[in-house]
C-alpha cells in the first residue's frame, strides 16, 4: 500500500514537472530557439571521485544526463545535439579506462535501440560521427545498426563524436577532396602525362569540396557550445564548425548538468541572436 501511494506520488510530481517544463519552454519559444547544441560532455571522472563512486560510475551518470537533456531538447524544438563522447587521444588513457568507456557505450548503444528508450520516444535520429575504424567490431557494428534503425526518425538528430578530433576530420575531408578531384580530372582526360602535381590538385580543391566530404556534414554549425566543469578549451572539437557559435561554459560537471543550464544556454542565445545573424550574413 505504501508502496503504490509512493509510485503514485512520483508520477504525479513528474507529470507536474512535465507540465511546468511545458509552460517554461511555451515562453521561452517566444524568441528564437536554438537549431544546433553541442556538448563537451566534461568532468564525469571528477564527478565520481566528488561522490566517492566507484570508477566508470561519473561515465554512467554522464549517460543518465545526457538522455534528460536530450528529452529537454526535443521538447524545446532543438533539431540537432552533438555530443564529444569519446577523442581519438582519449584512447592514450590506461586501457582498463577506454575498456570501460567503450563497454559502457555498447550497452547503452544497444539499450537506445529498445523502443522504451528517449530514441524512440522522441523520433531521435542517431549518427556516429568520426574515424569509426579505430573502433572495435562489436562497438562499430552496434553503432552501424543505431544509425540504420533510427534512419526513419526526423523529430530530432543526435550526433554522437566518438574517436573523433576535428583536425582529423579536416584532414580526412581534404583528403577525400583530392581524391575526388583528382579522379574527375581525369575522367576528364586534363592528365597530359598521367601525372598531376599535389600543388594544383590542391588548388582545383574548393571550400564547399572540403564542407562536402566533413563528417559533420549531415548538420548545420552549431548555434551554442557548452563545455561542462568550467574548462573552456576546444579539445580539438568542431573547430571547423564553430566560428560564430555562443560558448558556454557553466562550472557544473558533466553528470551534473540539467535544465537550468539548457535555459540560461538559451537565454544568452537569444540575447546575442541579432548580433550573431548579422556576422553570418557578412560572411
Ligand atoms: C552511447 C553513448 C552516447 C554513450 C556516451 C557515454 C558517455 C557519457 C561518455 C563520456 C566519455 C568521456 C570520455 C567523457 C569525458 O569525461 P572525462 O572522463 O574526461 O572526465 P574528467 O573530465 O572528470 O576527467
Amino acid at each position: 500500500m505504501e508502496n503504490q501511494a509512493d509510485s503514485l506520488i512520483g508520477r504525479l510530481s513528474q507529470s507536474s514537472l512535465a507540465y511546468i517544463r511545458r509552460l517554461l519552454f511555451r515562453v521561452l519559444s517566444v524568441g528564437p530557439i536554438p537549431n544546433h547544441l553541442a556538448f563537451i560532455l566534461d568532468g564525469n571522472r571528477r564527478y565520481a571521485r566528488k561522490w566517492k563512486l566507484g570508477e566508470g560510475m561519473g561515465h554512467r551518470a554522464g549517460f543518465l544526463s545526457l538522455m534528460s537533456l536530450m528529452k529537454y531538447c526535443c521538447e524545446l524544438g532543438v533539431k540537432y545535439v552533438t555530443i564529444y563522447a569519446f577523442s581519438i587521444d582519449n584512447f592514450r588513457r590506461k586501457p582498463h579506462e577506454v575498456q570501460g568507456v567503450m563497454d559502457l557505450m555498447l550497452e547503452k548503444i544497444e539499450g537506445l535501440l529498445k523502443e522504451e528508450s528517449i530514441v524512440n520516444q522522441y523520433g531521435v535520429r542517431v549518427h556516429f560521427i568520426g574515424n569509426l575504424k579505430l573502433l572495435s567490431d562489436p562497438v562499430r557494428l552496434a553503432a552501424e545498426r543505431a544509425m540504420k534503425a533510427t534512419s526513419n526518425n526526423n523529430n530530432c538528430i543526435l550526433l554522437v563524436c566518438v574517436a573523433y578530433t576535428s583536425t582529423d576530420e579536416i584532414l580526412h575531408a581534404t583528403v577525400e577532396s583530392c581524391e575526388d578531384k583528382l579522379s574527375e580530372i581525369r575522367s576528364l582526360g586534363r592528365l597530359q602525362n598521367g601525372e598531376i602535381s599535389p600543388e594544383k590538385c590542391g588548388a582545383a580543391v574548393s571550400l564547399a569540396d572540403v564542407e562536402k566530404h566533413i563528417y559533420m556534414g549531415v548538420a548545420p554549425d552549431p548555434d551554442i557550445l557548452v563545455r561542462t566543469s568550467g574548462e573552456t578549451r576546444l579539445s580539438n572539437f568542431l573547430l571547423w564548425q564553430t566560428s560564430t557559435c555562443l560558448l558556454y561554459s557553466p562550472k557544473a560537471l558533466w553528470p551534473e548538468i540539467g535544465l537550468p543550464h539548457l535555459v540560461w544556454a538559451v537565454l544568452n542565445f537569444q540575447r546575442i541572436n541579432p548580433y550573431m545573424e548579422k556576422t553570418r550574413k557578412q560572411l
